[in-house]
């Protein structure tokens, strides 16, 4: 077998990874099309996701094998309290957002499932399992946004959303959690790697949901 234990997962996470990193919403997004009341419920229950999955990134550095991956994953952490938060307090502002919206929304199911799987992991998972959650939150938001075309959308709720995920150094954390995935995936037994992979599966079906959940059309 000459692919990656990333790709492996990738292949085995069909059809839901297509649907997702596909999904009519980023589509939608391209063209500055989803409608307001839609990025509004999307861009709310996303903070709280953030949330949860700043407190795996966290899990992830106490887990990590070694000094230089929490060094990486600790810069990871800036980057989702920096340029992430002073992006959604701008895009709340536009779309007129409330304070208790903000800061403790009636979270949907989609929420709450990402939320269960993301604590479980934190609580009881390894560190490969850890990261193949990260890796799924992470790579598919590459994927999608990787297909934009080259001219954003006017309305900068829609254009920033865009660029957070296609930038080059989005693009390295993403290549270097794959690669991370891979290194102490090589290390597993059958049964590791299995439980892995459900967990991978299980994220990704949260991924697509999470984007259905704003997607009624
Ligand atoms: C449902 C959902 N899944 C994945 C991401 C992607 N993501 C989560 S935190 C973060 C910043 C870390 O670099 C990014 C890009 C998201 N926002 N919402």
């Amino acid at each position: 077998m000459t692919d990656t234990f990333t790709d492996w997962l990738r292949a085995r996470s069909e059809p839901d990874w297509t649907a997702t990193v596909t999904h009519p919403f980023t589509e939608a997004l391209f063209e500055g099309l989803v409608p307001t009341g839609n990025m509004r419920s999307y861009l709310v229950q996303d903070y709280q996701f953030v949330d949860d999955f700043l407190a795996l990134l966290g899990s992830a550095v106490a887990k990590a094998d070694r000094y230089s991956s929490r060094l990486v994953l600790s810069g990871a952490i800036g980057v989702v309290t920096n340029e992430e938060n002073t992006y959604f307090q701008r895009a709340f502002d536009a779309l007129g957002v409330g304070e208790s919206d903000r800061v403790h929304p009636a979270l949907d199911e989609a929420t709450l499932a990402f939320r269960e799987l993301m604590s479980d992991t934190n609580a009881r998972g390894s560190y490969p399992e850890v990261l193949a959650v990260l890796t799924v939150a992470e790579w598919t938001y590459l994927e999608w946004a990787m297909r934009a075309p080259a001219a954003p959308p006017e309305n900068f709720v829609h254009a920033e959303w865009i660029a957070l995920h296609r930038n080059p150094d989005f693009q390295r954390w993403v290549t270097w959690l794959c690669g991370e995935l891979d290194r102490v995936g090589a290390e597993l037994d059958e049964r590791e790697r299995a439980r892995c992979l459900r967990i991978f599966q299980q994220a990704t079906r949260c991924e697509l949901d999470f984007f259905n959940a704003h997607w009624k059309v």
